[in-house]
């Protein structure tokens, strides 16, 4: 593991590390804030995904999440959003291949090789990042757009495993949304195989009810057609889910919005952490 970047930040640090990984057979780069906390000893982590188009730096370059961080004693840690590197798949269009994994474990040819940002995600980050780092096992996790729908399939198909999940501008429902193109290249042509990767339809099937907290811009894009917080409406209400989801008057869909939202992200995450 190298470290590439080390930055004061908010009385902080603000890092970003690379390393081999196993799941991505790749090298991947992951940012890690450590609040000043971390001096009086370990914190709890706040994992986030970014959404396509972004590598690790968006996020901690634009969202500006290092100053309410500091505030609370988190850690943030921002994984990369697909392998990269010579000979990773990658295919026509922002919507498949680099930089928009949609955290899924790939099934089919070219991609099940390495589009495997689920269990990179879930298991293999969060080990090492326990190990190496001044961390509690205390997680939460938190996404924008493609990450959104990222944090909310990993919070779903791993009850217990993170404190709470919350989402910004997420893509509810992947495989009738922003996803449409990719599903069935990772995951072939049945429609079953997508749901077990649709946040909807986990969250139609969840035996656990779910608390979520979401923030999405009315004057945002991508909203009808890509994003469908409709959709993540109905779902939860069938399952039993607690939606916490603010329309937020005149926000578009980039880091203005993130930027303008993230801190009330973190309070959220920093309360169930501490609980
Ligand atoms: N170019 C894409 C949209 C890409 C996009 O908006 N990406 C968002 C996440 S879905 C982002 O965070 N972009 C990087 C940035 O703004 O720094 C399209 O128009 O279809």
């Amino acid at each position: 593991m190298r470290r590439l970047e080390s930055h004061a930040c908010f009385g902080g640090t603000q890092e970003v590390w690379a390393h081999d990984a196993t799941s991505t057979a790749c090298e991947m780069r992951f940012g890690v804030y450590l609040p000043p906390q971390v001096q009086a000893g370990p914190c709890p982590v706040l994992y986030f995904l970014s959404g396509l188009t972004c590598t690790e730096q968006n996020f901690i370059q634009k969202s500006g999440v290092q100053r309410y961080a500091a505030e609370h004693g988190l850690v943030i840690v921002s994984p990369d959003t697909s392998p990269r590197g010579d000979g990773v798949p990658d295919a026509e269009g922002d919507d498949i291949g680099l930089s928009a994994s949609f955290y899924v474990d790939a099934t089919q040819a070219p991609w099940s090789a390495q589009y495997r940002m689920h269990a990179y995600v879930v298991q293999e980050l969060p080990a090492l990042v326990e190990q190496h780092f001044p961390v509690t096992d205390a997680r939460s996790i938190a996404g924008h757009s493609m990450g959104g729908h990222g944090a909310l399939i990993c919070a779903l198909r791993h009850p217990g495993r993170y404190r709470s999940v919350s989402a910004l501008a997420p893509i509810c429902s992947a495989s009738r949304g922003w996803g449409r193109k990719a599903f069935p290249a990772y995951l072939g042509d049945d429609p079953d195989a997508w749901r077990e990767w649709d946040a909807c339809d986990l969250l139609r099937g969840s035996h656990d009810r779910l608390s979520l907290l979401v923030d999405q811009g009315d004057a945002d894009p991508f909203l009808a057609e890509r994003l469908q917080p409709d959709l993540l409406q109905k779902a939860c209400t069938a399952g039993g889910h607690t939606l916490d989801l603010h329309l937020r008057p005149g926000y578009d869909h980039g880091f203005y919005f993130v930027a303008s939202f993230i801190g009330d992200h973190v309070a959220y995450h920093a309360s169930a952490l501490k609980a």
